[in-house]
Formats: C-alpha cells, sequence, structure tokens
C-alpha cells in the first residue's frame, strides 16, 4: 500500500521528521519568492492562554519554526487568570493588524474560557488552524472547500500522500473523534474517496474495525491501546497520539508513545509513524504551509478580508507598467502563482 521506495519509508517506519523538513523548505522557498514579489513576509500570531507545559512547547516549537522559514511571528502570551474579553480583544487586535495573515489560539483553553466564542472570533480569513465552525462546516460538505484545513489532519493526509498511499476506495479506521484531529481527518478521507469507520468510546468491536482497515489514523489518546494482532497485514497506520508515560531511565521522568503499541502494531504494518517523530513534526510545517497560503491570499487580493484589500489596492497604484516589469519579477510571480495553486488542491486532490 505505501511505497516503501519513497526516502520517507525505511524499516516500515514512516519518517514525519524527513517528511515535515521537505515541507518546511518548499515553504521556506515560497517565504522567499513572496517577500521578492511583496517586500512582505507572512504573519502569524499565536495566542496561549495560561502555563500549560505542554503547550508553551508547542508554541514555543512554532515560533521556532517560522523563525527558520522567514515567517514574522506575533502574538500574545495571556496568563491563567485572564478574562474571556482580555482572550477576544487580543484575537480582535489580530484580526485588525494588516501583518498578521495567520492567527491561532494554542488549545486546550482554561477551562473558565469558552473555547466555541474565541475560536469563531478568528477572522474566518486568518484562520491557520482551520477551527473556526465555517470552515469546519466547509469541510462537512461535499462540493465545499474551507479556506484553511486543521494542522494535524492536513499532516495525515500530506504524510499518505508523500508516500504514494493510495487513499480512494481503501478503508479507513479512524479512532477517536475530536474537532483537532479525528473528526476532520475523517471528512478528508472521505473527500479523497475513502470509506470511512470512525471509531469513538461507544464502538463496539472495535478490534474488528481496525482489522479491516487498509489505512488506520490512531487518534485516541490512549497510550498503545491499538495492539499489533488489530492491524490488517500491509496496512499503512498513522499514529496521531502523543502519551506521557512514566519512564525512571529518562530525564524527564517520562517518555512519549503513541495510540498504537509500536513494535507489535510494525509487524504486521507496511509503514507506521513513529511516537515522537511521526506526526508530531507535520502539524507544525501544515501550520507554516496554511500561513503561507493565506499571506499569499492576502497579498494578491483574494482574499475577502478588508486589510487585504486595503493592502492589493495600495500595491495595485504603486505597480510600474507591465512594459516596465523586469523578466525576473515575471518569473517569480509565476513560481509563485504555481507553488501556492498546487498547495491549494491539497483537501480535494484527487490522485490516488
Ligand atoms: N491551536 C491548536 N492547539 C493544539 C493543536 C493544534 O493543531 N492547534 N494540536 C495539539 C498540539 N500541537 C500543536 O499545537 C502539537 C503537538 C505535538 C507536536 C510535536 O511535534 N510533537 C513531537 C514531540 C514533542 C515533544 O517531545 O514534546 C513529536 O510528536 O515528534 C507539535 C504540535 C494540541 N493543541
Amino acid at each position: 500500500m505505501a511505497d516503501s521506495s519513497t526516502p520517507f519509508v525505511s524499516d516500515k517506519i514512516l519518517d514525519g521528521k524527513a517528511v515535515a523538513a521537505q515541507i518546511r523548505a518548499e515553504v521556506a522557498a515560497t517565504v522567499n519568492l513572496l517577500k521578492d514579489k511583496h517586500g512582505k513576509a507572512p504573519g502569524l500570531a499565536v495566542v496561549i492562554v495560561g502555563e500549560r507545559k505542554d503547550s508553551q512547547t508547542y508554541v514555543r516549537m512554532k515560533k521556532k519554526a517560522c523563525e527558520e522559514v522567514g515567517i514574522a511571528s506575533f502574538g500574545a502570551d495571556l496568563p491563567e487568570t485572564a478574562t474571556q474579553q482580555e482572550v477576544l480583544d487580543t484575537v480582535a487586535q489580530l484580526n485588525a493588524d494588516p501583518n498578521v495573515h495567520g492567527i491561532l489560539v494554542q488549545l486546550p483553553l482554561p477551562k473558565h474560557i469558552d473555547e466555541q466564542l474565541v475560536l469563531a472570533a478568528i477572522s474566518v480569513d486568518k484562520d491557520v488552524d482551520g477551527f473556526h465552525p465555517l470552515n469546519m462546516g466547509r469541510l462537512c460538505m461535499k462540493g465545499r472547500e474551507p479556506l484553511f484545513v486543521p494542522c494535524t489532519p492536513l499532516g495525515c493526509i500530506e504524510l499518505l500522500d508523500r508516500t504514494n498511499t493510495q487513499i480512494s476506495g481503501r478503508r479507513a479506521a479512524v479512532i477517536g473523534r475530536s474537532n483537532i484531529v479525528g473528526m476532520p481527518v475523517a471528512l478528508l478521507l472521505i473527500k479523497r474517496n475513502a470509506t470511512v469507520t470512525l471509531c469513538h468510546s461507544a464502538t463496539q468491536n472495535m478490534e474488528q474495525v481496525v482489522r479491516e482497515a487498509d489505512i488506520v489514523i490512531a487518534a485516541a489518546g490512549q497510550a498503545e491501546m491499538i495492539k499489533g494482532s488489530w492491524i490488517k497485514p500491509g496496512a499503512v497506520v498513522i499514529d496521531v497520539g502523543t502519551n506521557p508515560v512514566d519512564d525512571a531511565t529518562k530525564k524527564a521522568g517520562y517518555r512519549l508513545v503513541g495510540d498504537c503499541a509500536f513494535e507489535e502494531c510494525k509487524e504486521n504494518a507496511a509503514a507506521i509513524t513513529p511516537v515522537p517523530g511521526g506526526v508530531g513534526p507535520m502539524t507544525i510545517a501544515m501550520l507554516l504551509k496554511n500561513t503561507v497560503n493565506s499571506a499569499a491570499r492576502f497579498f494578491d487580493g483574494t482574499c475577502t478580508h478588508p486589510a487585504a484589500q486595503q493592502q492589493a489596492s495600495a500595491a495595485a497604484a504603486a505597480l510600474p507598467s507591465w512594459s516596465t516589469l523586469a523578466l525576473g519579477t515575471l518569473a517569480t510571480a509565476t513560481a509563485l502563482q504555481a507553488a501556492v495553486k498546487a498547495w491549494g488542491r491539497t483537501p480535494s486532490r484527487g490522485r490516488s
């Protein structure tokens, strides 16, 4: 099923870190093209509320990744005690900032803050996490496309694509129905013509469902719940789980394991993602990609956000006539158009 001759699969291990590195290099090249053409860098704002260690780590990783590819970082670090209004005001400021093309609010939020309200307050044009109800709604509908697809699900599909794994016509089992992963990845697989069973805590005989699947996406958040005997020989297994388990031999006192019993599942699988080093790095790579796609829409004026319209008219007024444009600029524009066009196809790509 997975093409083990790709540079990303070795000894059945699907190296998400390597795929993510390739995507980050592509993003960096597109950022350079955008800077050459528009004289501006894409900007990503990350909002974090509270002091959760894991969330702070992820936010640090996102900022570092932005820096490495030339995306400008913005954002706000709010205390655990921040009120809902303060969070909404922060989002409103970022919505209005013309240098910010992507906004994300790190999840989970503290309990006293209404997650739905905050996610719906993010401008749909800057919703690089794809969690705005309008983007989620479009993802659910046949013949509609969201402006942004959530990063981890997009990363799972990209892993399948970059290892030439056929999706169309195959059976897929998704374990877990979260808004961040399970639900949207099931929708993406359906849009790619897979036959999908979405398993959850009330699913009966989950083992049997998984046994019939050519593609398994494990996103239940339960350490090593999927056993090797559940995996159909030759299946491709994408393990989204990142569960800390006590390990006295580690400096931190714990290690991360996935939702799949890795060594056992690897026996039967054609390819399996490791934890860490599988889906995690893809989440951040896809965030960078979503941000660059957003900036490109802002810069070329195809985005409906008022700031984008203003920027596009200002740019048009400042533009020299076509006859004086250097050939190099034209080449850059063409390369940029091609790059952004190719990327925009990801959610509904018909390749199998
Ligand atoms: N607003 C959002 N919040 C959350 C999201 C999200 O996509 N948007 N996803 C997760 C957390 N997350 C990103 O935010 C994330 C999780 C894991 C990784 C990652 O690279 N993990 C590494 C291991 C890292 C470690 O050692 O701790 C790996 O798997 O190799 C990146 C991003 C919940 N919140």
